[in-house]
């Protein structure tokens, strides 16, 4: 069985862009959570362009599924993940002044730096994940940092996929086959969508979850929340 995560970042830049309230992030993840997602991802950005810090405060009591908080582990980052206690803690490399996540881990020459963070968050009872490009030399480094899952970047898959090349999973099922040998725990995400997200789990053994929110909103703007989020649920079976 896959878990869907929510991710409700576009729901907070849609907030944004008039400076209100709406619409309200915590009343969207509350719904969310009623339509039967398994948990809420936030991805909180220093620049707060979407979800803020401060939502990642009010969410954490709020939210009754897994929350998962990703982002880039610096020193702000790392501090809210610690005062917020989400179930699951994503880490991924980006850039400050990316539009969107473009890349996974080195895990292979940020080893050190991933230990250490890694560690802190495991004390601390939070479930840990890291980034990765679909790459299986990365996974196997994966373990040697201590994380107890990885999530596979997936626009290279979805991209391929829209083209008609299905051919864009196998090194997705390389990673997975990896994962699995070493004992980690698989999670994917990135332009996962109605139309690819089938496909993907279907070939994917061992997919624990996966966090969808570019898409699913998008989707929702023709069909609503409620019944987009009962298509995946089917999807994901
Ligand atoms: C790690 C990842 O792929 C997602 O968190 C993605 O970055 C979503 O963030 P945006 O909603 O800012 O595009
Ligand atoms: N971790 C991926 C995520 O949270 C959502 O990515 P996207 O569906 O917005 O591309």
């Amino acid at each position: 069985m896959t878990k869907l995560s929510v991710n409700i970042n576009k729901i907070a830049t849609l907030r944004n862009s008039r400076g209100g309230d709406v619409p309200n992030v915590l009343k969207a993840a509350k719904d969310i959570e009623g339509f039967g997602a398994e948990g809420i991802t936030v991805h909180p950005r220093p620049d707060e362009r979407h979800i803020r810090y401060q939502d990642v405060r009010d969410l954490a009591p709020v939210v009754t599924t897994e929350f998962n908080i990703e982002g880039n582990p610096i020193k702000q980052f790392i501090d809210l993940v610690l005062e917020n206690k989400p179930t699951q803690v994503t880490l991924v490399p980006d850039a400050e002044d990316a539009i969107t996540s473009n890349a996974g881990w080195d895990a292979i020459k940020h080893k050190d730096f991933l230990v250490e963070v890694i560690k802190e968050f495991k004390q601390n009872g939070i479930r840990t994940s890291i980034f990765v490009d679909p790459n299986p030399k990365m996974v196997e480094a994966a373990v040697n940092t201590g994380t107890d899952r990885v999530e596979l970047y997936t626009e290279a898959f979805a991209e391929k996929y829209a083209q008609g090349n299905e051919n864009g999973i196998l090194p997705y099922v390389e990673c997975a086959k990896v994962a699995q040998e070493v004992g980690l725990g698989i999670n994917a995400g990135h332009d996962l969508s109605l139309k690819n997200i089938k496909f993907f789990k279907d070939n994917i053994p061992g997919l624990l979850e996966v966090s969808i929110g570019h898409a699913l909103i998008a989707e929702s703007l023709y069909e609503g929340l409620e019944s987009v989020i009962n298509q995946y649920l089917s999807l994901l079976k």
